[in-house]
């Protein structure tokens, strides 16, 4: 049996890299400039032990020029350079990285960061370029060569000069300008400057460009053009500095000119990570929502890097739906880029990475609950629906992170109290956390339920968000106290003599009830005693799994539209209100009578729910009957 090598059809390959790999053409220059670093990289490691070198870590840079009139741009760096064969194997075999196999070969340290892997990202240049020409020397060689090629039909090597010494200067000539796409974009001065900060930012040695800037003097006089080569990189990245060299300060600064806020951001939180997943993150709690936050326009994401090359814009899979807010970056060597360096392989060290980025997001929120409530609130007046979403989005299983970082407004004082310290403080016979819907604190402050639960002395959250139901129905309960609200029939307030009470009474009245119940069956299901009222007449509880609040918020929706959803109704009566006395007096005599007063009670109790009536002029003629009689 022979084994045989796969043949490769290389033009046809060299096409499908240069033009299916990529989906953004301008990732070119972030593609030379990281091959320049490395050869740098390789030619001061080589400093390290060979004193022929001759030169200094400060010594090394990376040179951009634009040509106008040529369309031209040139990189130009003094890294190591490349031989004859070195352009042959590297520049001339599709996915052969000269790179890789140094990283491979030499055990490089923390001061060495080679970027290059799959030795194909040199091709990237014929998205913009009709010709790239190399002209390269190498370290300890005394000829320079010269590469050239179209990026279709092949390439060439000749000898040539190359007065500037070692180092390899990449001049890619622009294609022609299409209706589509612009290349003279690439010898725009701002544009290349912006693409050296957005990927290449961090590389370690400057790169640098002669760049022009018009000073406009007096009126009526021409400006002055000055021209002077300036460094475009930062080069160090501030979350690989020490945190002890840095101030608040310089973390804000760098937050709102990165993130473009104009507001300094709650906090942040800045950590380095060694183990199973090795990285540098620095994460940020803005203080404002983006205008477009709670549209599902927003995205989501951190800025991810490896070995100072930005890769991603926003790395979704970096942060949960519950904690989309946080803006920030994440640099990693451990990750699987995928080859064109715009996606990641499904990748074990990213879950991992997010997986520590969750945890420590929500120790910091708790922390800035625990040790600045003041600032806590107001973050979480902006966020903390996005909490509640996540919850009920994910069906509780961020119940454990998000638990404690809820609040809600308290019947107590009005001011939002956690669940945890709802439960430090819940009366010893009380079961149950109770809450009450209501589209504000003060319509809620009106619901008739309220009274007697608050003589009771027990406290109250109150749920004016539409999603804070929906969000505790998914968590069920907490510290194994179950949630309650106080629209719900079984409200267990009373004393056992009560209860004896209030069944009497009901088995007393139980013909009424059901003929009430009758008159108004399209609407109730039950009508009984209320054991939950004190001085109001009547309310609705709910006895379903379906709140009277869920059904308000569902069919609110957009989306539920000639669906309604329906909370199974009960109207319950306040025994203890004179009312009472005149229904059992209309059974009595007057049963057509009583009829008006279940619709006429039916629909008070909705107006008070804050939920509209469905016949409002059956209502008001009903009322002006009564008035009149
Ligand atoms: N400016 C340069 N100086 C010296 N050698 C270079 C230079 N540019 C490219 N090379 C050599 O050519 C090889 C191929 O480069 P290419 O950009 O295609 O791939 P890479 O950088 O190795 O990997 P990746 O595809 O991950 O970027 C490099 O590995 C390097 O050996």
């Amino acid at each position: 049996m022979q084994t045989k090598e796969f043949k490769a059809e290389s033009k046809r390959l060299l096409d499908m890299m240069i033009n299916s790999i990529y989906t953004h053409k301008e990732i070119f220059l972030r593609e030379i400039i990281s091959n320049a670093s490395d050869a740098i990289d390789k030619l001061y490691f080589k400093s390290l032990t060979d004193t022929s070198v001759g030169m200094k870590k400060s010594d090394f840079a990376i040179n951009i020029a634009i040509d106008k009139e040529n369309r031209t741009l040139t990189v130009s760096d003094n890294g190591i350079g490349m031989t004859e064969e070195d352009l042959e194997n590297n520049l001339g075999t599709i996915a052969n990285s000269g790179s890789f196999a140094f990283k491979k070969d030499n055990d490089l340290g923390d001061d060495v960061d080679i970027i290059g892997q799959f030795g194909v990202g040199f091709y990237s240049t014929f998205m913009v370029a009709k010709e790239v020409t190399v002209v390269t020397k190498a370290f300890g060689s005394d000829q320079a060569y010269k590469w050239t090629s179209d990026g279709v039909e092949g390439y060439t090597i000749e000898e040539c000069d190359k007065p500037d010494g070692v180092g390899t200067t990449i001049t890619l000539k622009l294609k022609d300008d299409t209706d589509d796409e612009k290349y003279s974009t690439y010898l725009d001065q701002y544009q290349i400057q912006s693409l050296v900060k957005k990927y290449s930012d961090y590389i370690r040695f400057p790169i640098r460009m002669e760049v022009e800037h018009t000073h406009y003097n007096e009126e009526g006089k021409e400006p002055e053009v000055h021209k002077a080569i300036e460094t475009l990189n930062s080069m160090t990245p501030i979350w690989k500095k020490n945190k002890s060299e840095l101030k608040d300060e310089d973390y804000n600064n760098f937050y709102m000119e990165k993130f473009g806020d104009y507001e300094p951001p709650v906090t942040h939180i800045h950590s380095k990570n060694e183990g199973v997943a090795t990285y540098d993150a620095l994460l940020y709690i803005p203080a404002r929502a983006p205008f477009d936050y709670y549209s599902k326009d927003y995205e989501k994401g951190l800025q991810l890097y490896s070995s100072g090359v930005m890769i991603m814009e926003k790395c979704a899979d970096l942060l949960p739906d519950w904690f989309s807010f946080v803006k920030g970056v994440v640099d990693s060597e451990d990750l699987s880029l995928n080859i064109s360096r715009e996606l990641l392989q499904q990748d074990r060290q990213l879950k991992i990475i997010a997986k520590n980025l969750e945890k420590s997001i929500k120790n910091e929120l708790a922390k800035l609950l625990k040790n600045d409530r003041e600032k806590y609130e107001k973050f979480y007046s902006v966020f903390g629906l996005q909490f509640k979403f996540g919850i009920y989005q994910s069906y509780g299983a961020a119940n454990e992170t998000l638990k404690d970082l809820l609040m809600f407004p308290s019947s107590f004082d009005g001011k939002n109290v956690t669940l945890k310290e709802y439960v430090s403080r819940m009366k010893e016979d009380q079961k149950e956390i109770y809450y009450a819907c209501g589209e504000t604190k003060e319509r809620i402050e009106m619901l008739p339920q309220l009274e007697k639960i608050k003589d009771k002395g027990y406290e109250v959250l109150y749920f004016t968000q539409d999603v804070d139901e929906f969000a505790i129905k998914v968590m069920i309960n907490y510290d194994g106290k179950p949630f309650k609200s106080i629209s719900d029939a079984d409200l267990d307030l009373d004393t056992e003599e009560e209860k004896e009470e209030a069944k009497k009474l009901d088995e007393e009245n139980k013909d009424m009830f059901a003929f009430m119940q009758e008159a108004i069956a399209d609407k109730v299901k039950t009508v009984r005693l209320s054991k939950k009222l004190k001085t109001h007449p009547v309310c609705l509880s709910s006895d379903g799994s379906i709140t009277i609040e869920m059904e308000k918020v569902l069919n609110a929706m957009p989306q539920n539209d000639g669906n309604k959803v329906k909370a199974e109704k009960a109207l319950e009566i306040n025994p203890n209100h004179p009312i009472f006395e005149k229904l059992k007096d209309l059974y009595a005599n007057d049963k057509d009578k009583l009829k008006d007063y279940a619709k006429l009670l039916y629909d008070q109790a909705l107006l008070i729910e804050g939920m509209s009536i469905d016949n409002p002029v059956e209502f008001a003629n009903l009322v002006c009957e009564l008035m009149t009689k």
